[in-house]
């Protein structure tokens, strides 16, 4: 383990937040769809960083793509079928009912039945169990395969991993509040230089300047504050010389062939690429966001 003091477990996504509410979890990291549903109104716990990039998808209402819903395509088609009525209304299944129900009364649906299931939920319509769906979708596939669509307007919510905390832990537990600084640094630094890469290539040149201006005349070579070029030594003669420069750049990881070809271009040799773990930049602004909620 990297950081001292720092226990990990793995808990289902809603044990996270629930142990976070009664204080057995100092930090926790978990979708949003989440927190949404499950620390409603609870203020005790807070965001930290709202966007680890992975566990991506989105809370949305889908509906049968054939029968009654043939032509229903948005929102306000479903909500002006003249089918739902009180005696006989829209019946929903979802494990989200909080954020559910909510997102439909704010929508103007008023005959509508919740019914709670924790899987297969996209089976429910064939069996004629219920009449609409609200889960999570992400690559859309399992909607398809049970012949489910989605509607514009219907998208309840976009989710993706989050780092949460209980602020009575970072106030009153000592260590948790260092302990969640440094990882947010690392999350930060971790997320800014994912897709990034660095590119080392050595250049034959008069001088520093004079490779610089070569390398700056492309477009793909910039870097992050401009590149670093040194020179790099060798003997010639008995004597210290300086022919080439060896030229770093940091480039995102999409334009690496068109960074090759443009050094190549200027006269570029040996071309070194390599992945980069962290980039550390300024303090995030996360943090000093933090401490604001925190009243620090
Ligand atoms: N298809 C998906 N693609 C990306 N992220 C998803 C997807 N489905 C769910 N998630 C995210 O992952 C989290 C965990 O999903 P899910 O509830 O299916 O977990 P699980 O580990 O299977 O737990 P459980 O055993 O309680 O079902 C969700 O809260 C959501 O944030
Ligand atoms: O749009 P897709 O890429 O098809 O993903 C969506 C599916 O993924 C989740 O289920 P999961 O596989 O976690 O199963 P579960 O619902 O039984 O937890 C979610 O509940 C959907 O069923
Ligand atoms: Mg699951």
């Amino acid at each position: 383990m990297q950081v001292p003091n720092l226990e990990v477990w793995f808990q289902r996504p809603t044990d996270i937040v629930r142990k976070l509410c009664s204080g057995d979890l100092d930090l926790g990291i978990v979708g949003y769809d989440i927190i949404s549903e499950y620390a409603q109104g609870n203020d005790d716990l807070v965001i930290i960083h709202d966007a680890l990039d992975f566990g991506h998808c989105r809370l949305s209402l889908a509906v049968p793509k054939e029968g009654i819903f043939d032509s229903i395509n948005t929102l306000e088609d479903l909500l002006n079928m003249p089918q739902w009525t009180e005696e006989r209304p829209m019946r929903v299944v979802t494990g989200f009912g909080y954020v559910g129900a909510k997102f439909l009364k704010e929508k103007g649906f008023k005959h509508v039945s919740f019914l709670a299931g924790d899987g297969a939920l996209e089976s429910y319509p064939a069996m004629g169990m219920a009449d609409a769906i609200v889960d999570l979708v992400s690559s859309g596939t399992t909607l398809r395969e049970n012949n489910l669509k989605e509607i514009d307007g219907g998208i309840i919510l976009e989710s993706q991993a989050t780092l949460v905390a209980s602020k009575k832990s970072l106030n009153r537990r000592e260590g948790v509040l260092e302990i969640s600084h440094e990882m947010l640094e690392r999350l930060e630094a971790h997320l800014t230089a994912s897709g990034k890469i660095m590119v080392t290539a050595n250049m034959r040149g008069n001088s520093a300047e004079e490779v610089a201006e070569r390398v700056l005349s492309q477009t793909s070579l910039c870097g992050l504050q401009g590149p670093t070029i040194s020179p790099v030594y060798c003997t010639l003669d008995g004597k210290v010389a300086v022919d080439y420069y060896a030229i770093n750049v940091v480039v995102p990881q999409k334009s690496l062939y068109k960074s090759i070809q443009q050094l190549r271009s200027i006269g570029g040799s040996g071309v070194l690429v390599s992945k980069l773990t962290y980039i550390f930049d300024e303090e995030t602004p996360r943090w000093r966001k933090l401490l604001s909620e925190l009243g620090m």
